[in-house]
């Protein structure tokens, strides 16, 4: 009889982050009685629900848009709410106040940073490279910028970007987490060399926001970007955000300067002004429904320390690939995500041939991880509310599967 069971128990009774569970919409136990529970392994896909949400967004529907109406936008702070949930989100990635503003989706933020990083590239400086590997829609983006801006993309794998910069450099964008493999890739390091070599840095954190600490003050990022529906558990669509380094923003020239990021929005002029700071960021009328479910979801956050979350997301992983490694035959997967945990973000991939078959059959279990094209097992480990017996459970589940 295998001994991890018992060891899965033993690490969720010491497991210091094991009641934030509560915090979340989940399957009981008494699904479980029942067979149904799920093991959810899919928040690097969209977070779970914080349970004080609906009440949350009831009241905004009912009070504040029902009886309030258009006097929320002062009264209830809907106006300002953009830079008020930049500045929630803003120590969860190591960012000071005042830089980071929410709305609008990745892709769109991912336009704005990087036509915004060409812009303030210094004369002559004509490449735009791109982590070849990337999510796709950060490589359509950077292509249409880069084109828009008569730059030529140069699409680099992120191992091969110190060789690539050069005096030609004028922006790079790349993953923190490859979404597929959940490779965590060096932010202090790749920003060095990237200023080294006289370029700006724009970084997609969408894999590494809510599971792990990512400095950006600390490693002197120029801009970045990420959504909120992950880690951070804002809910489906929630808006995206933007950081704009601090001693960047009165160079931050937008490429999109709608009237929110106007200094006079209700000045209601036909000339363009910049507002000062991080909201300059901003477009048009924020998407106020998402952005205030988001705003509540971020209390999840209260009281935790984002060391710890990360602590934990490595020994689930640490303790996934151990099962892993138990229940399933020798050869039969292939571990694409490095076993080191400084190249380790919170997810695990595993290729096999039959990938997508083989997902659907451990969702019919109640397993929900995902597949990604065209052979990757994907499942992520959100730490506030993943245990050590959800991982024990799945990996049995998945070595049944195989079999
Ligand atoms: C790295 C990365 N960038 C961007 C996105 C998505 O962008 P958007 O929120 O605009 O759909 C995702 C996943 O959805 C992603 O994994
Ligand atoms: N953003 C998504 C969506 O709107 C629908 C379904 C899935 C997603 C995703 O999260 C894709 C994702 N970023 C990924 O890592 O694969």
């Amino acid at each position: 009889m295998s001994e991890l069971p018992l060891l899965a128990q033993k690490l969720d009774e010491a497991d210091e982050l094991a009641s934030l569970r509560d915090r979340f919409v989940l399957d009981t136990a008494s699904d479980d009685a029942a067979g149904a529970a799920g093991v959810y392994l899919d928040g690097n896909s969209l977070g779970a629900l914080p349970a004080h949400v609906p009440d949350r967004v009831a009241d905004v529907v009912r009070r504040q848009w029902g009886e309030l109406r258009i006097r929320s936008w002062e009264e209830s702070g809907w106006w300002t709410a953009p830079e008020r949930i930049g500045d929630r989100i803003a120590p969860l990635v190591g960012a000071a106040p005042g830089q980071i503003v929410v709305g609008d989706s990745t892709s769109v933020n991912v336009f704005k940073a990087v036509v915004a990083a060409i812009r303030m590239a210094a004369d002559g400086r004509d490449e735009l490279l791109v982590d070849a590997t990337t999510f796709p829609t950060d490589g359509y983006i950077a292509e249409s910028a880069a084109r828009l801006t008569g730059r030529t993309l140069r699409p680099v794998t992120p191992d091969e970007v110190p060789a690539a910069l050069g005096e030609r450099t004028a922006a790079v964008l790349l993953n923190h987490v490859d979404y597929r493999t959940g490779r965590l890739h060096d932010l202090p390091a790749l920003t060095a060399a990237v200023h080294a070599a006289g370029a700006l840095v724009v970084w997609d954190l969408c894999h590494s926001a809510g599971a792990l600490p990512v400095g950006l003050d600390e490693h002197g990022v120029d801009l970045a970007v990420g959504c909120t529906y992950k880690y951070l558990n804002g809910g489906p669509g929630s808006p995206a955000y933007l950081y704009v380094r601090r001693e960047l923003q009165d160079r931050f020239d937008s490429p999109l300067p709608g009237w929110n990021s106007h200094a006079e929005p209700f000045g209601m002029s036909p000339s363009y002004a910049p507002a000062a700071g991080a909201l300059r960021g901003r477009v048009g009328t924020p998407d106020i429904l998402s952005l205030l479910a988001l705003e509540a979801a971020l209390d999840v956050w209260d009281g935790v320390s984002v060391d710890a979350v990360r602590a934990k997301s490595l020994a689930l992983t640490d303790f996934f690939l151990r099962c892993v490694d138990e229940y399933t035959e020798p050869g039969r997967v292939e571990c694409v995500t490095p076993r080191r945990h400084v190249e380790r973000g919170s997810q695990i991939a595993l290729r096999c041939p039959d990938a997508g078959a083989v997902m659907k059959r451990l969702i019919a279990r109640g397993v929900v991880g995902d597949f990604r094209h065209p052979d990757v097992l994907r499942f992520g480990f959100t730490p506030l509310y993943v245990g050590f017996r959800d991982v024990e459970r799945a990996a049995r589940v998945l070595g049944e599967e195989l079999a």
